[in-house]
């Protein structure tokens, strides 16, 4: 089913989001609208990646309607779930963020996660590495690749950067921007630290079991001050 509102990418209505009888998310109403950069933030256990998950389907809401375009989705999880004793290289792991894959990777494909490799600041000597090899913010970064290696519309970044040294993820952040002002990418974001990544046209959603805000970064900061603390 399409979304109701005019020109929107993703539609929540009233939506409630459970794990057994624990109701995590209650009655979230919001809507995404292509090229929005939509931060999430709110305390720990607040229910941030809960909503995510029912964004990319791991979760189907006990109550209301999630209403999405057919869409490329690129997502990073919070958690990097590597077993220690999977055997993939950098090269065949990047790979499996490709839309289409063959049984032999294409001269053109490697190219790509080259150029990829370089632009997230890694090695390329790193390609026939086990993954299972890399430190954490090596993953992160193989990670980030994969995501949006097969140009997603929406990225789903779940506190992307907490691996990530202070300077790269400076560079990061700049590098995502670009890629959303070039490709009209919409991003969504969870994060517990805004400075590094607000845009004027910036929208946040403060969650805490329900939305308790979703508006402009600057009226978001109003909200605060009007004697809302979050950690
Ligand atoms: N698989 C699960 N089964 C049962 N309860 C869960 C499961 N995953 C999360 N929860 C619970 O749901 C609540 C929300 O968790 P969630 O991970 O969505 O919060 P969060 O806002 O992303 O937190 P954080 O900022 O700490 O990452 C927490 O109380 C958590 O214990």
């Amino acid at each position: 089913m399409k979304p109701n509102c005019s020109n929107c990418l993703i539609e929540y209505k009233d939506v409630t989001l459970s794990y057994g009888y624990l109701d995590v998310i209650k009655h979230a109403s919001f809507t995404v609208h292509q090229n929005d950069f939509l931060n999430i933030v709110g305390p720990n256990g607040a229910g941030k990646t809960t909503l995510i998950k029912s964004l990319i389907h791991q979760i189907k809401p006990k109550h209301g309607q999630i209403i999405m375009q057919d869409l490329n989705m690129g997502y990073v999880p919070q958690k990097l779930t590597i077993k220690r004793n999977i055997p993939l290289t950098v090269l065949e792991f990047i790979y499996t963020g490709f839309t289409k894959q063959r049984l032999i990777i294409s001269k053109s494909d490697k190219a790509l996660i080259v150029e990829w490799l370089t632009k997230m600041k890694l090695d390329t000597s790193l390609l026939n590495e086990k993954v299972s090899h890399l430190s954490g913010g090596q993953l992160q970064r193989i990670y980030l690749i994969r995501s949006l290696i097969s140009n997603p519309e929406v990225l789903i970044l779940d506190e992307p950067a907490s691996a990530l040294d202070p300077n790269f993820r400076e560079y990061f952040y700049e590098l995502i921007k670009d890629i959303r002002r070039n490709n009209n990418l919409t991003i969504i974001h969870i994060t517990h630290d805004l400075t590094d990544v607000i845009l004027e046209n910036s929208l946040v959603m403060y969650v805490d079991q329900e939305i308790k805000f979703f508006g402009t970064y600057i009226d978001y900061n109003k909200f605060e001050h009007e004697g809302h603390h979050h950690d």
